[in-house]
């Protein structure tokens, strides 16, 4: 199988150690990836310098293979420095580049500190939105956080609460849930996914008196939805939507917020979870955490996260094969 390109992510987060964690969990029997960064930023694994991903899959077992692009000032854990965000940004556009040209079978992005991007004048809120402009397919990108406990997919991501409830529209929550119900049944092999959609008030708005929104723009979206033969149902009342007996009724939640979202994935499974990105035209998985620069550079960084990121990213290549 053709390499999975992962990307540096932030040098001074766990970004570097987790990558190395799971070469070494994965080294024997794959999936087989290759790291763009700094090589000599990475620690406590052998590596080896490749000059192009093709040379990655023969020499996996042995070394975790590195396309050398060296940081213009040491990376020390914890510590941001503004100087290495052009050299994180340029680890994310060479991965995509190789895998629209087919080099790598998918990109797993390390996690960014997104505050020192913006700060370097980035101006999309995460990788989501900049993988939507530099490999999107026209559709807007949908982020999806997955493990083998819940799916759930945030309508609204990266804005304050207020901005993301007043953006919400049926067309907005439609749109997102017939991405999923794709990416669904190509990328995840569900022939005919269940979308549970969330209601935004408590109960679900009890039939109007606690908010509006659920009346006027869930269930018409749920009604659009199911008008296009989608098995959809909502708006569910969120706060029993991921009880255990509730999660096998459907194969995504379709949440209306950021937090929504997340915190029940989060809760229920912060090591099995992975973040996906649907919509784009290449593969594209990430750790469901972030650069946890509290712990950087202490050797307890659980790389759980990332395996399962590498892993899903190899499953849905395989899935998108001819
Ligand atoms: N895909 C991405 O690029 C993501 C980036 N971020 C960014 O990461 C930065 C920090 O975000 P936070 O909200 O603090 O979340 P975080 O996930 O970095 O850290 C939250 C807590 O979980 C712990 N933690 C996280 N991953 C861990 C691991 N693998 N092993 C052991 N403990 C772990 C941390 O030590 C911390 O106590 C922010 O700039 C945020 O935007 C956050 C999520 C995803
Ligand atoms: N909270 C999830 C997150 O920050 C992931 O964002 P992205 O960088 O994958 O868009």
């Amino acid at each position: 199988m053709i390499p999975l390109a992962l990307t540096m992510g932030e040098p001074a987060g766990i970004g570097l150690e987790v990558t190395g964690g799971a070469w070494t969990a994965l080294r024997m029997d794959g999936p087989a990836f290759f790291l763009i960064g700094d090589a000599d930023a990475v620690h406590g694994v052998p590596v080896r310098r490749i000059a192009v991903p093709e040379e990655a899959t023969g020499s996996f077992a042995e070394a975790l293979p590195v396309l050398h692009r060296p940081l213009p000032t040491p990376a020390v854990p914890g510590r941001i420095d503004a100087a290495h965000a052009p050299a994180v940004i340029a680890s994310i556009e060479e991965a995509v580049a190789l895998a629209r040209l087919g080099r790598a079978s998918g990109v797993v992005t390390n996690p960014i500190q997104k505050s020192s991007l913006y700060a370097a004048g980035f101006r999309h809120p995460g990788h989501t939105e900049f993988l939507g402009e530099i490999a999107g397919t026209g559709l807007p990108p949908v982020m999806m956080l997955a493990s083998p406990m819940l799916r759930v997919v945030p309508v609204t991501v990266h804005e304050p609460l207020a901005a993301a409830i007043a953006r919400l529209t049926p067309a907005l929550i439609a749109e997102h849930a017939r991405i999923t119900h794709a990416a669904l049944i190509r990328d995840f092999g569900i022939a005919r996914p269940r979308l549970a959609v969330a209601g935004l008030n408590p109960h679900a708005g009890e039939a109007g008196t606690l908010g509006r929104e659920d009346i006027e723009i869930v269930a018409p979206a749920v009604a659009m939805l199911l008008a296009e033969g989608i098995d959809a149902r909502g708006p569910m009342p969120p706060d029993t939507l991921f009880t255990a007996k509730a999660r096998p009724g459907y194969d995504v939640a379709i949440c209306l917020y950021h937090d929504q979202a997340l915190i029940p994935i989060k809760a229920l499974d912060m090591d099995g979870g992975v973040n996906v990105t649907l919509g784009l035209s290449i593969v594209r998985t990430s750790p469901d955490h972030g650069t946890a620069l509290d712990i950087a550079g202490r050797g307890i960084a659980d790389p759980s996260s990332l395996i399962a990121a590498i892993r899903l990213a190899a499953e849905i290549a395989r899935n998108r094969m001819p």
